[in-house]
C-alpha cells in the first residue's frame, strides 16, 4: 500500500520554472521563446512557465497564450495602488494574465532589504488577485557553513506559513541557497532532499502538504534528473540554464 507521503509525493506535478531575472530584449525573448515553444509538446512530465522582466509580460502573453507554457513576473507590491513610484501591482499584472509572481527572490531580499515580513505581504497580494506566487527562501553561505540553515529557512517561513493552510495551499515555495545561485555550485540532491523535506514538514504540520516545492541555485540539464528524483523536490527555478531554449526544456524533460 502506498504511504500518504508517497501518494502525496505521485500527485504534485513538476514545475520547471525559468526566471530570466535582467536578462532580454524584444528581439532575443522573441527567439527564446519560439524555441521553448517548439520543443514543448515533447515535455510531457512537467508544466513549464518563464518569469520575465515587467516590460516583457505583454510579449510573453502574446507569444505564449495557447501554447501551454505559462508566464508570470518576478516581483510584485505589496500594495493594491498608489503613490508607490516604481512599484507594480497584483491587478497590473493580471492585465497581462500572469499565473506566477516570484516573491523574496534572494537577490531582492539581499539588494532591496526585503524583509521576511514584506516577502509574506507580496504573497498575499499575489493570492487576492489570484496570481500563484512562489515564494524563495534560501541560506547563505556563511549561514550554511555555521550550520544554521533550517533556523533561516523556519524564519524566512514563518510569516508565510502565519497566512494560515488555505491561503498557503495557493502558494509554490522555491528552496534557493544563495550559495549556489549563479556560482555553479549547486547544492548535491541530498543536500537539497534534507531541505525540501524539513520544508514539507512544516508544510505538512499546518495543513498544507500538497505545495509544491521547487529547488533553485545553478540547475542545468546536467544535473536536473538527480535533483528530481529525490522525494521532496518538484521541480526547479532556473536562472541563466533557462536563457537557452533546448537546455531550458532538457531540464524540464528530465
Ligand atoms: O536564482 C536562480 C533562479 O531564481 C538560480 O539562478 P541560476 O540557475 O543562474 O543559478
Amino acid at each position: 500500500m502506498l504511504s500518504a507521503t508517497t501518494l502525496s509525493a505521485t500527485t504534485r506535478k513538476r514545475l520547471v520554472m525559468g526566471n530570466w531575472k535582467m536578462h532580454g530584449s524584444l528581439a532575443a525573448n522573441a527567439k527564446l521563446l519560439d524555441g521553448i515553444c517548439a520543443g514543448v509538446a515533447a515535455v510531457h512530465n512537467s508544466d513549464i512557465a518563464v518569469c520575465v522582466p515587467f516590460p516583457y509580460l505583454a510579449q510573453a502573453r502574446d507569444n505564449l497564450r495557447g501554447t501551454g507554457v505559462s508566464w508570470g513576473a518576478q516581483d510584485v507590491s505589496v500594495h493594491e495602488q498608489g503613490a508607490y513610484t516604481g512599484e507594480v501591482s497584483a491587478a497590473m499584472l493580471n492585465d497581462f494574465a500572469c499565473q506566477w509572481v516570484l516573491v523574496g527572490h534572494s537577490e531582492r531580499r539581499s539588494l532591496h532589504a526585503e524583509t521576511d515580513e514584506q516577502v509574506a505581504g507580496k504573497a498575499l497580494a499575489a493570492l487576492k488577485a489570484d496570481i500563484t506566487p512562489v515564494v524563495c527562501v534560501g541560506e547563505t553561505l556563511e549561514e550554511q557553513q555555521s550550520g544554521r540553515t533550517t533556523e533561516v529557512i523556519a524564519r524566512q517561513l514563518a510569516p508565510v506559513l502565519a497566512l494560515g493552510a488555505d491561503r498557503v495551499a495557493g502558494l509554490v515555495l522555491a528552496y534557493e541557497p544563495v550559495w549556489a545561485i549563479g556560482t555553479g555550485l549547486t547544492a548535491t540532491p541530498e543536500q537539497a532532499q534534507a531541505v525540501h523535506a524539513f520544508i514539507r514538514g512544516r508544510l505538512a504540520e499546518l495543513g498544507a502538504p500538497q505545495v509544491r516545492v521547487l529547488y533553485g541555485g545553478s540547475v542545468k540539464a546536467s544535473n536536473a534528473g538527480s535533483l528530481f528524483a529525490m522525494e521532496d523536490i518538484d521541480g526547479a527555478l532556473v536562472g541563466g540554464a533557462s536563457l537557452v531554449a533546448e537546455e531550458f526544456l532538457r531540464i524540464a524533460a528530465a
